[in-house]
């Protein structure tokens, strides 16, 4: 469900035609419903309304500050991992008392600014790591708060490079050391146990990861608790899936029962991570046919967005889907949507039926509110593209164009070169 729809053969956001935003703020760009992320982090929330439960929105799938500032006014919290991330969710105004900290590599500057900013707990991935937070914590004349991340060794079926929860993953804390992890952490001055985090991988499309995952969370809650370590915080992670083409992932409602079911009777506050659930069908980038080009392969439509606007296509072989801006009777040719970078790997769509665009159509690439505009880049000396949020029949420049002025920026000359 999102508010990207026809009208008078036109695609609008909301009330607002994409052409009109094209028009005035040019292309390429990426332009997020204000009402569709609502509805979302709405519909997730009032999921486990029966349960005690803090959903901590995923920075790394949408971090302009109006995004989060929007789900900051709905109460929504923020899972980060690194400090630029928790950066932008305390100056989008979201309460440090919902945010969690995960990532294998937090250094020790992050450190000291999560714990100076009081959040809601770390999430840890080694021994190393605790042994660090309990030192700067100590130093700082402050108590951490900590969960242990779980690698709990469930397969979440989903691309290599997105699972997390598996053995080979460099995530979390073997399941099979926690229990004398938790023991150590306990028995540290300057930290206080109070969660247990496990985050198996992304765009799940099946519940039997998820409840397997929980199972193994919730015996080990319970036998923590029989050894004395009392767990509060459950953390479950982010990674319920998104239709961008065939899937068929279950819905928050079908997830939360399932999960709801399995930590029956535990009395823990339950922790959610989301990130593409509730950004990833809010967004499009809409990007302008440059050339077109016939081989005697493919067509080629080259337009002016590219990989280092979108990099799902050639580092997951992603689907996004391509509809027209200005819906119409397209001929369908089978070929490639490529983009002006020097790289064969520069494309947003390959070896498809695509709708026979022109020099000058708009196109709407599909399904990119989440880890699209957050994992872009500056490649081959891109200015990275403005971000627009509609609400109703308005639209703002949440993130405007970058000029070439800020290309070179931070980039200095040695004079005595
Ligand atoms: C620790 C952690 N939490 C949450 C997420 C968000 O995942 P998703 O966007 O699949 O909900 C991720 C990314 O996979 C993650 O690494
Ligand atoms: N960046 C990935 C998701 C990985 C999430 C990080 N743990 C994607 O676009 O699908």
């Amino acid at each position: 469900m999102h508010h990207f729809h026809y009208k008078d053969g036109e695609m609008f956001c909301e009330e607002v035609p994409l052409k009109k935003i094209a028009a005035e703020v040019g292309t390429p760009f990426y332009v997020y419903s204000a009402a569709t992320l609502k509805r979302h982090f709405e519909v997730f929330d009032a999921s486990f309304e029966e349960v005690p439960h803090i959903i901590c929105f995923a920075v790394k799938a949408n971090s302009n500050l109006a995004v989060l500032n929007l789900l900051g006014k709905l109460s929504c919290g923020a899972d980060i991992v690194s400090g630029g991330e928790l950066y932008r969710a305390l100056k989008a105004g979201i309460d440090p008392k919902k945010i969690v900290y995960a990532g294998v590599g937090k250094t020790e500057e992050e450190i000291e600014f999560a714990l100076k900013s009081d959040i809601l707990m770390f999430n840890i991935e080694s021994f190393q790591e605790l042994e660090k937070i309990n030192e700067v914590a100590g130093r700082l004349k402050k108590k951490a708060r900590i969960a242990l991340r779980v690698n709990p060794n469930v397969d979440p079926k989903t691309h290599p490079y997105i699972s997390t929860g598996l053995k080979k993953n460099k995530f979390g804390i073997p399941i099979e050391n926690a229990y004398q992890e938790y023991e150590y952490a306990a028995s540290l001055d300057n930290i206080e146990v109070v969660g247990a985090h496990c985050h198996i991988g992304s765009q799940l499309t099946e519940i039997s990861p998820f409840v397997d995952a929980t199972k193994i969370m919730v015996d080990m809650i319970k036998t923590l608790k029989s050894k004395g370590i009392n767990i509060k915080y459950l953390d479950l992670g982010g990674g319920l899936g998104i239709k961008y083409n065939e899937e068929m992932p279950p819905s928050p409602k079908e997830y939360a029962d399932k999960i709801i079911d399995v930590i029956r009777g535990l009395d823990v506050t339950l922790v959610f991570e989301p990130g593409r659930v509730i950004a990833g069908n809010a967004g499009v980038l809409v990007t302008r046919v440059l050339y077109t080009k016939e081989t005697e392969l493919k067509h080629f439509k080259i337009v002016d967005a590219a990989m280092n606007d979108l990099m799902r296509p050639i580092l997951y072989g992603s689907f996004h889907d391509i509809k027209p801006v200005k819906e119409g009777h397209y001929k369908t040719v089978y070929g490639d949507i490529v983009g002006p970078i020097c790289e064969t790997g520069d494309f947003l769509a390959k070896d498809r039926n695509l709708p026979d665009f022109q020099q000058g159509d708009l196109i709407a690439v599909m399904s990119a509110g989440a880890y699209g505009f957050t994992m872009s880049s500056n490649y081959n000396s891109r200015p990275r593209v403005p971000e627009i949020l509609v609400n109703k029949d308005k639209y703002y420049i949440v993130r405007r164009r970058e000029t070439y002025d800020d290309l070179i920026g931070p980039e200095s000359i040695p004079e005595d070169l």
